[in-house]
């Protein structure tokens, strides 16, 4: 059963690239018959041409162009109406997986629902306790009403999440989720689980954690959704100053919105959800804390603005504060995943992590060879670990991103799972420099994914720009524009930089050794029937 699905969903993503194939290379071409001859000519010498599928059991492909020359797709028409759903609607998008088995879901509803139960009555039983204490020593705490909804978006959230993807675009529950968090009422706010485990200290050998600069909070809804809070540290145009490592660079929320908006726009779903809101500090963390540590970091700056710092063991540098005006502060809400005691994940260092040390530089920095070693390793050594990573490398390097150190997977889905892209705070930090050194797992593996490639090429075409696709994407959110304008105009032009990347790989290598079939594992079966497949 398991195994005809994979077919099926082979058959599906084949389906999906044929269809594009079609779109990308016939039409072109009917539409080159009539307009007459050069309108859609791709005849430069030196033109990218998409790899044929190999393999013994893919269909074969046209083997003529389907990249346009990456310098001038710039110029061609631009077409009227939403870009974005036109995107959306394209073929590549609408890859539809066959129904999920119970072991491809991440959590069964009954399951969830204890847990929700649970989680209620410990929470009311606190609530109890703790507004007694607190009336007792005269400290302020505001009261909600807490509903249990067992309709609520954020459980819908969690039982979609299966092997494939974090969520499905067409979910209608992403949407209203994004606006729970968005407005409503926070009945309580609290340390992170990492945040409480580090206790304020800081591995002084390691600049990961410079005491201080961390903050981020666990905010509780009115219907028992959590989301992860960032509070903004950073005007949307100012850019992080040239001789600032990367690794002390503040934590920007709206790098956290814009990154779920891109890896949604790539396809991807592996970014929890994220919207940006504007909080009361006061109201929304102050009153509704049960922190006692928490409420100590609160203070009232000399404009009479309520601000509060991370916690800090050491030294609590009112600098590095954060402040209301007086109450309301810009911040990212990621939604929370599943808690960890109902899907276990671990977290992997990144092959190519980086130091965090002023001198130290690893070894995929001065061996070119690097990933030959990785290919070696498990689980890089098979399925499609490797490519997840590329894909990932790809992602980072268009937010621009280097604070990749770590990646999650759920453990449920073992090797073969999704990477979860958690923490994209750190992007978008520069617009004007492109960090060419975050895509070394693409240029020193010269691997992509095949179904990666496609999109790439789409959003570089001018009726999906990605910058157009992104403007509108972001422009949904309540805190936009959450890019500025150079940074949306950086991811064309990285985009470009990632495809000149595979070509140069491809004329070294060859197009079949660089473009790989996704799911790799299975191509050594035969096809199953494409009947059950549906592709807009
Ligand atoms: N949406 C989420 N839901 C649940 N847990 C999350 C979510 N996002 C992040 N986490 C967990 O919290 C940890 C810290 O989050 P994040 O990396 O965003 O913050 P950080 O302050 O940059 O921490 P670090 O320095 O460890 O990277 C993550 O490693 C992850 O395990
Ligand atoms: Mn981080």
């Amino acid at each position: 059963m398991m195994m005809r699905r994979d077919r099926l969903f082979l058959v599906a993503t084949l389906t999906a690239i044929f269809s594009a194939d079609l779109y990308f290379i016939l039409l072109p071409k009917l539409e080159s018959v009539r307009h007459g001859p050069g309108r859609w000519c791709s005849c430069r010498p030196d033109n990218f041409t998409i790899p044929r599928l190999g393999g013994l059991t893919t269909p074969q492909l046209s083997n003529r162009t389907s990249l346009q020359p990456v310098d001038n797709i710039m110029t061609e028409p631009v077409t009227e109406g939403s870009k974005l759903e036109k995107l959306f609607a394209h073929p590549l998008y609408n890859i539809q997986t066959p129904g999920l088995t119970p072991e491809e879901r991440l959590l069964e509803a009954k399951q969830l629902m204890e847990y929700y139960k649970r989680k209620a009555s410990r929470w009311e039983r606190h609530m109890k306790l703790y507004s007694e204490a607190a009336a007792a020593s005269n400290i302020t705490v505001s009261k909600h009403k807490v509903t249990f909804d067992s309709d609520a978006n954020w459980l819908k959230f969690h039982l979609g999440i299966n092997r494939y993807a974090l969520y499905s675009r067409d979910d209608p529950a992403i949407g209203k989720l994004l606006r729970d968090m968005q407005n409503m009422t926070v009945i309580g706010a609290d340390y992170t689980q990492d945040e409480k485990a580090l206790k304020g200290a800081c591995d002084c050998t390691q600049v990961v954690k410079p005491s201080g600069h961390h903050l981020k909070l666990a905010l509780k809804m009115q219907n028992y959704a959590k989301a992860m809070f960032k509070p903004m540290r950073q005007q949307r145009d100012e850019e992080t100053p040239e001789d600032v490592f990367y690794f002390v660079d503040f934590q920007r929320h709206n790098a956290e919105v814009a990154a779920f908006h891109l890896d949604r726009i790539l396809d991807f779903c592996r970014v929890p959800p994220v919207a940006g809101r504007l909080v009361n500090v006061t109201g929304e963390v102050l009153h509704v804390t049960y922190n006692d540590d928490l409420r100590a970091v609160f203070f009232v700056s000399p404009a009479n603005n309520t601000c509060f710092f991370a916690k800090c063991l050491y030294v609590c540098k009112t600098e590095y504060a954060v402040c209301g005006s007086p109450h309301l502060l810009e911040g990212s809400m990621a939604a929370y995943l599943p808690s960890l005691s109902i899907a276990p994940r671990i977290s992997i260092p990144n092959p190519w992590i980086r130091s965090y040390t002023f001198t130290r530089k690893e070894e995929w920095e001065v061996n070119p060879f690097f990933c030959d070693n990785v290919k070696q390793l498990y689980p890089y050594n098979s399925g499609n670990r490797l490519l997840n990573i590329i894909d990932m490398s790809i992602f980072d390097f268009l937010t621009s991103n280097m604070d990749r150190h770590h990646y999650e997977i759920f453990t449920k889905f073992g090797d073969e799972g999704f990477l979860l892209h958690l923490d994209n705070a750190r992007g978008f930090g520069k617009h004007s420099k492109d960090e060419m050194s975050i895509l070394a797992p693409l240029s020193q593996c010269c691997m992509i994914k095949r179904s990666t490639l496609l999109r790439l090429q789409l959003l570089a075409r001018p009726e999906y720009r990605l910058s157009d696709v992104m403007r509108e994407s972001l422009q949904r959110d309540l805190l936009q524009p959450i890019l500025t304008e150079p940074h949306l105009l950086a991811l064309d032009r990285r985009l470009q930089k990632v495809m000149r990347v595979v070509q140069r790989c491809v004329r070294r290598l060859g197009e079949d050794k660089v473009v790989t079939k996704d799911f790799a594992r299975y191509t050594a079966k035969p096809q199953a029937a494409t009947k059950t497949i549906k592709v807009r």
